[in-house]
């Protein structure tokens, strides 16, 4: 078994932009291990959510070799990364997507529909990731009768719902007051302790910063810093 979850080797991301191209990553090495808390910070533009994306598998790099947990992302045909995702890496962004006609249990549930599990196993994990997240009591409500806290919330118990080895969170805090942001922190940090969770988020905010046990700065395309934290990423 590799020690790394996450492998990146001379990763370069280049895009089309009109007749020319922009390089929006340059040559960027980097190595996570299961159970890191990492996040990306980094001006605006500096090409971390284009480097997290290539991690999540919804995009290839230009040049180098993305391994995530031992699958070369640009070597999976479309279905072979899409089961990547399905089974092992969780997503939360900064707007949550709820799906505005369905309830909490049915929107953290609907992570589960492409799996094969049954209606009673299904109902047995949705309860659990809600209870991680402290909203079992809001399980019948619709979106639109639940805070922004809480909806960031839901949008956690249905990325962990799956037991993911990997969760990515792209600017997770944005939409959050101080209190909210630190009540997602704080129940991600358990999460990621409690079920080793790899956490990987890109962020500007403070905040986050304070929870990160390893930080990694991105500018104009490139790493120019990347600081463990706390030992205890590496434990
Ligand atoms: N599909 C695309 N086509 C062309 N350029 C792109 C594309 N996606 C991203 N870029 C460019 O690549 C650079 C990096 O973008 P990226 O979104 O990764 O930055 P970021 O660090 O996440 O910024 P922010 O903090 O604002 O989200 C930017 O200059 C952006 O305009």
């Amino acid at each position: 078994m590799e020690n790394h979850i996450i492998s990146l080797k001379n990763i370069t991301k280049r895009f089309k932009v009109g007749e020319g191209e922009f390089t929006a990553l340059k040559d960027i090495n980097l190595e996570f291990k299961k159970g890191e808390f990492a996040g990306l910070v980094g001006p605006s533009g500096s090409g971390k959510t284009t480097l997290l994306n290539i991690i999540g598998s919804l995009d290839s790099p230009t040049e180098g070799q993305a391994l995530v947990m031992g699958n070369d992302i640009s070597k999976l045909s479309h279905k072979e990364s899409a089961q990547l995702r399905n089974h092992h890496i969780g997503f939360i962004f900064q707007v949550y997507n709820l799906l505005p006609v369905y309830t909490v249990y049915e929107n953290v549930e609907f992570a589960l529909l492409l799996q094969n599990y049954t209606k009673t196993e299904r109902k047995k994990m949705v309860m659990e990731a809600l209870e991680w997240v402290g909203l079992t009591d809001m399980a019948d409500k619709k979106p639109d009768k639940i805070s922004g806290g809480e909806g960031q919330r839901v949008a956690i118990a249905r990325a962990m719902v799956k037991r993911p080895e990997i969760l990515i969170a792209d600017e997770p805090t944005a939409n959050l007051d101080a209190e909210n942001a630190h009540i997602i922190l704080k129940m991600m940090k358990k999460l990621n302790k409690e079920l080793n969770t790899t956490f990987l988020f890109s962020t500007h905010d403070e905040k986050v910063m304070k929870y990160l046990n390893r930080m990694v700065s991105l500018r104009d395309g490139s790493v120019e810093k990347d600081e463990i934290i706390a030992k205890e990423a590496y434990m």
